[in-house]
């Protein structure tokens, strides 16, 4: 499902990294982890295809990310990729429904209230749909980005620390909704984390 071989990046001001090459199949969940500043972010925005690479190669579902045209790319992303960003990505005029409908909205057509319902709940948002995201609490917000990850049943999860802002019932709670969402929509799971609750819980882990 992803595959990476001989990845490398740079930053303008020169700062260079190389990483291992990974190789996830359907369903398989991957963490990878390493210490603050080590590259674990930009590995991830690479291999989303929000960056391009200095050398070597990503390839989602056989697909080449890089050989894409911009448009291509991103309704390719949009379609099959669900990002889970440390930073929120939200629209502020908007209320945390209406945020989860425009993202089932992109890149095809979907408004399926079911869904939003049913995710809401299990990420202990159900009483806050109606509420400006401004409104919401740090660990709201979180489990809103990952949310508008999920929303759209993508084949493959990227999550930068998703976990950061939760208390320990939060926490547990996302693991194992992140671990269901990829069995049930037979999904890889990438997960970048330093939180070590978070690193009990699998396995498959990629030292940077
Ligand atoms: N847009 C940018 N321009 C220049 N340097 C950058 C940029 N983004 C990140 N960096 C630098 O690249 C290095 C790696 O950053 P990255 O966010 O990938 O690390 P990380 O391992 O995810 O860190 P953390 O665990 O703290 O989130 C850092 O030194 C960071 O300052």
């Amino acid at each position: 499902m992803i595959k990476t071989s001989n990845l490398s990046y740079a930053y303008e001001n020169g700062q260079e990294f190389t990483f291992p090459d990974i190789d996830l199949d359907p369903g398989d969940h991957l963490l990878v982890i390493g210490p603050s500043g080590v590259g674990k972010t930009t590995l991830l925005y690479l291999m989303a295809g929000l960056l391009a690479p200095l050398d070597g190669t990503i390839s989602i579902a056989g697909t080449d990310l890089h050989s894409l045209a911009l448009n291509t790319l991103n309704k390719f992303r949009g379609e099959h990729i669900g990002l889970i960003f440390q930073q929120y990505h939200f629209i502020k005029s908007l209320n945390v429904s209406d945020n989860l409908r425009l993202r089932q909205s992109f890149p095809k057509s979907a408004n399926d209230k079911k869904r939003r319902l049913e995710l809401a709940e299990r990420l202990g948002l159900a009483d806050h749909l109606h509420k400006k995201v401004t409104a919401l609490s740090q660990g709201q917000q979180q489990r809103l980005s990952i949310a508008l990850g999920l929303i759209h049943r993508p084949k493959i999860v990227f999550a930068d620390e998703p976990t950061s802002n939760l208390d320990d019932l939060n926490c547990v709670k996302v693991i194992e909704l992140l671990k269901e969402e990829a069995e049930i929509c037979k999904s890889s799971l990438l997960i970048i984390t330093h939180d070590m609750r978070v690193m009990s819980h699998f396995q498959n882990q990629v030292v940077l």
